[in-house]
């Protein structure tokens, strides 16, 4: 394999081997219309097995939009998007979503929350042991038997995330799921997911606006502008470990720049009339 110095800028070092069932999401030739608005236009994106993406733009370019489409939340005018081979799909096990707010059930104890996770019935043994499991990646094991209501905002954007791996997904979709936090639970969970993501070694595709968060988490950073991609960074794996570091100053600084000259999103043309 080349060194990563040889590789061209855009082009992520392949992610180090890990878990077995990570997912491939492949977006093909995509398209999304609103009101005669073409958001997304012939968009083409492979995210490899483990890897962490982070898709990053102006307010209004598109990125939930796309998040959406890969969690089969919504469908493409045009394109397709399929994990591992098959079309995206709400209900699939191979996927999981986080989102800003925890949406937890209010009623339900920290464990039960974690325990709708698992979406279909397993066997006592199995559950007691998975539930174990997530409870404890997060460090919430002592919190099993509390209502969500006496936790924290962190604690419980720390449950959401465990209700959403609790079934060892393939892919992991995160929805700007930290921008509630206040600055230093923030950077604790970013720690967290980097490390669960580590052992884990699921796909994850994460929005932010934070381009020092997406930095420290990911392998690779897309900016996203009027229709598309406009540029694609590489972040070297080495690095992200050091958040903050002048190694990765430079990189947060290129993609500040490409997300500034990227085409404002309601510049581009108007979707043809049908
Ligand atoms: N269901 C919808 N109906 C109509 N327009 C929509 C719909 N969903 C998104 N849009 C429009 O598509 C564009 C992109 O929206 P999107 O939410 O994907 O942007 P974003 O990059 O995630 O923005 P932000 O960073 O502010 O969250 C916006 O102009 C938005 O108004």
């Amino acid at each position: 394999m080349p060194s990563p110095d040889l590789l061209p800028r855009d082009i992520a070092p392949p992610p180090q081997p890990r878990g077995k069932s990570a997912a491939t999401v492949a977006i093909r030739n995509v398209s999304r219309v609103f009101d005669g608005h073409r958001v997304l236009s012939n968009l083409d994106l492979d995210v490899r097995p483990g890897e962490f993406l982070s898709i990053v733009g102006k307010s209004g370019c598109g990125k939930s939009t796309l998040l959406r489409l890969v969690a089969g939340l919504d469908r493409p005018d045009a394109g397709t998007v399929s994990i591992d081979g098959q079309p995206a799909h709400r209900s699939s096990d191979r996927l999981r979503i986080m989102f800003q707010e925890p949406r937890l059930l209010p009623w339900a104890s920290i464990a039960e929350n974690v325990a709708v996770g698992l979406r279909q019935g397993a066997d006592p043994g199995t559950l007691a042991g998975a539930l174990t499991g997530a409870l404890a990646s997060v460090q919430l094991s002592d919190k099993a038997g509390m209502w969500p209501a006496a936790l924290s905002g962190g604690q419980r954007q720390r449950v959401a995330l465990a209700r959403a791996l609790i079934s060892r997904p393939g892919l992991l979709v995160l929805d700007e799921p930290l921008g509630a936090l206040d600055a230093l639970t923030r950077l604790t969970m970013q720690n967290l997911i980097r490390e669960i993501h580590a052992q884990a070694g699921f796909t994850a595709i994460l929005v932010t606006h934070d381009v020092a968060e997406a930095v420290a988490l990911s392998d690779r950073v897309i900016v996203l502008g009027q229709g598309g991609i406009q540029h694609r960074v590489a972040i070297p794996r080495d690095d992200r470990m050091l958040r903050g570091s002048v190694e990765l100053a430079p990189i947060e600084e290129e993609i500040l720049d490409a997300i500034f000259q990227s085409r404002a999103p309601r510049a581009g043309s108007r979707a043809p009339s049908p």
